[in-house]
């Protein structure tokens, strides 16, 4: 594995067929712990919010929150490539999205993340040319927990499954550098994976997408509350956490996880 991972050396591995593995840190042990058992990518997510803050969703979450969180990942990162999610309302114009995203990075990330679709793709241009790569995440974003209702599937009818693989098109062909998926049915991920020229990363979204992420609480069973279909315990299997990961990364690597009942149909 290369001594830090980057935008490139994710695209080369995925461009030579390998899957990699994504994992959230909030903080320098979790960055650690994960960055030196083979993950290649820690994302500092706004589910902070839920899983270390205890709030009902991710929306109240703000940039300082996710800047504090970003330092310390970053001082016990080793070599993982940190992407760093743009919380709730911190990027509704061009200009609101380059300021938001220049604080996470002046605060070590490596890249941003922002929730949405087509409508975004001003911002991504922007991003791309203030040199801030970009992962977009679509299908349930929990952002618009509000508006959606609850944390449902999302892509289950023709029209909405046009509409994803369309944005992710757009998204890419805006400046994109990758896409994340979550709670989509596995066809439609792996249509949207084949229909972009980026790297996808699927929670919730089958086994073809390229990459793989869940929330370190939860493939440790240390999440209390009622976990989503997609996840995975990997501690009631090893019994070091440093294991657990491991086999979840083999897992991925061999295309192990997610298994049928951890997809959607
Ligand atoms: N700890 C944690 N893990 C996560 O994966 C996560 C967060 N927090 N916070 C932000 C969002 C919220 N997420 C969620 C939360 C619940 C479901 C869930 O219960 N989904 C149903 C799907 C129901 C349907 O069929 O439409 C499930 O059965 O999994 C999914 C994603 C994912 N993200
Ligand atoms: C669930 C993942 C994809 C996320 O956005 C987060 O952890 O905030
Ligand atoms: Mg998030």
């Amino acid at each position: 594995m290369p001594k830090q991972q980057t935008v490139s050396t994710i695209k080369k591995l995925v461009s030579e067929g390998e899957k990699f593995t994504v994992l959230t840190a909030y903080d320098a042990t979790f960055a650690h712990l994960v960055s030196s058992n083979g993950v290649e990518v820690i994302l500092v997510g706004d589910s902070l919010g839920m899983v270390f803050q205890g709030k009902e969703s991710t929306v109240p979450v703000t940039v300082d929150e996710m800047v504090y969180h970003t330092a310390a990942v970053m001082r016990g990162n080793q070599g993982a490539l940190v992407m760093a999610d743009l919380p709730f309302n911190s990027y509704g114009s061009v200009e609101q999205t380059l300021e938001s995203s220049g604080k996470l990075m002046r605060a070590g990330a490596h890249m941003v993340k922002l929730e949405g679709g087509a409508w975004l793709c001003d911002s991504v241009t922007a991003l791309s040319r203030a040199g801030i790569p970009t992962c977009l995440h679509l299908g349930l974003t929990p952002q618009s927990v509000n508006k959606f209702g609850g944390y449902k599937v999302q892509g289950r009818d023709d029209t909405a499954a046009q509409t994803m693989i369309c944005d992710a098109k757009a998204l890419v062909e805006a400046g994109a550098d990758f896409i994340l998926l979550e709670c989509v049915p596995a066809d439609l991920a792996k249509r949207v994976t084949e229909a972009v020229d980026a790297p996808v990363i699927g929670i919730g979204a089958g086994k073809d997408t390229d990459g793989q992420v869940l929330v370190i609480y939860d493939m440790l069973g240390l999440n209390p509350h009622k976990m989503a279909k997609f996840v995975k315990n990997y501690a009631a299997i090893d019994t070091t956490w440093q294991k657990a990961i491991q086999a979840y990364v083999q897992d991925v690597k061999e295309g192990h996880f997610p298994a049928p009942e951890h997809c959607f149909e």
